[in-house]
């Protein structure tokens, strides 16, 4: 697409934690511009810098109430929504955003699982009906083609299992499981109030073990069975991965390099690294940083991702500059981060 041409776009939920930082990108963004930034129909219209004063002197934007009276103004002024909305709302809210005609790009779990049935065991709420199948979203395994009517962004702990063993998912010895173990920031929780985000109660916990919504998402991105523990870390932001799999007999270092290499040679946002990374290189940065050793047929992968970057804002952009045909870094890099 031409320099000139400009996406308007609205950001659901921009007052929560992956909200904000959407629209921060999207305010920042040199394609996209950022006509709504909604909040729930509890708030007053309030300066986001209100919520955010780290913005104060670089955004002017206005958080607006979300009512469902906005819808047909909004289908007529924007191309593109972004929705950082807990999933019953999303779910309930999309199909109307891709009824009105507007492309929908949701960072909740709402559409992510193709199987019913696990969608409701997992959310305890029916899957949602669109009238076209969800493209589920990790960009560096899509392909999208500017017609999907709503992408369903992946997960942040499914981001990072993913990019780190979808690669090598041939060299895994057939029918076994990879153990997942991940700590995730206080974010991952999101802004609301809750007492296990609470300062005083957040130490270093495993939580959900074998149980995760996200252990079966893991396994249909990934494509084989998952042992998913996650654990809730006493920092801000940031997630790091742990991954276990025994690799099929005789798979050679050079077998790994080159499958990663052939996965990854041209997408800018993944980093191969020597060192097992530490959070701090991706905190507030789009990238996902992965080193690998081998033990024995034991394979062992480090992975790091900021949760609300790449494994929520930054992934939702990445898909978007895809669906516009744009550079996959387009308004990425170094826009820093505002939680
Ligand atoms: N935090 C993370 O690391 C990640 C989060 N996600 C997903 O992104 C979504 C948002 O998460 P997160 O940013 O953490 O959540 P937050 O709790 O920080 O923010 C939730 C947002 O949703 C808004 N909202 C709540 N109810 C409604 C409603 N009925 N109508 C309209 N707006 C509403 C809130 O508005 P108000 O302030 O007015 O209540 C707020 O802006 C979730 O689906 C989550 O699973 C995905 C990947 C990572
Ligand atoms: C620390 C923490 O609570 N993390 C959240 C995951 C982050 C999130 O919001 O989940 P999605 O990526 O599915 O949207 C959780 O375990 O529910």
């Amino acid at each position: 697409m031409s320099q000139q041409e400009s996406i308007n776009c609205a950001v659901f939920g921009a007052s929560g934690y992956s909200g904000v930082e959407l629209a921060w990108l999207l305010h920042n963004h040199p394609f996209f511009t950022l006509s709504y930034a909604f909040t729930s129909g509890a708030r007053e219209a309030e300066p986001i810098t209100a919520l955010y004063p780290q913005l104060n002197g670089r955004c002017e934007l206005t958080l607006q109430p979300w009512h469902s009276d906005l819808l047909p103004q909004l289908a007529q002024q924007v191309r593109v929504v972004f929705l950082a909305l807990p999933h019953a709302v999303s779910a309930e809210l999309a199909p109307q955003l891709t009824a009105a005609g507007l492309i929908v790009f949701d960072l909740s779990g709402a559409f992510r699982l193709a199987d019913a049935r696990q969608h409701a065991m997992a959310y305890g709420f029916p899957q949602p009906q669109l009238n076209a199948p969800a493209h589920y979203g990790i960009a560096e395994f899509s392909d999208l083609q500017g017609n999907e009517p709503l992408v369903a962004v992946a997960g942040c702990y499914p981001t990072a299992a993913a990019l780190a063993l979808r690669p090598l998912k041939a060299l895994l010895k057939p029918s076994s499981v990879a153990i997942v173990n991940a700590v995730s920031g206080v974010t991952g929780a999101g802004r609301k109030a809750q007492l296990a985000s609470n300062f005083n109660e957040v130490s270093l916990q495993a939580y959900g073990v074998a149980n995760h919504r996200h252990q079966p998402e893991m396994a249909q991105s990934i494509g084989c069975d998952i042992l998913f523990v996650p654990h809730l870390g006493n920092f801000k932001r940031g997630i790091l991965a742990t991954v276990y799999a025994e690799l099929a007999p005789g798979t050679t270092q050079a077998a790994i390099e080159d499958s990663f290499q052939a996965c990854y040679h041209n997408q800018p946002l993944v980093r191969l690294v020597g060192t097992p990374p530490k959070l701090q290189q991706v905190v507030g940065t789009p990238y996902c940083d992965i080193y690998y050793k081998t033990h024995g047929s034991t394979l062992i992968l480090s992975v790091a991702i900021d949760n609300l970057l790449k494994g929520a804002a930054s992934q939702a952009v990445q898909l978007a500059n895809q669906y516009f045909r744009l550079p996959a870094t387009a308004g990425l890099i170094n826009q820093g981060a505002v939680v």
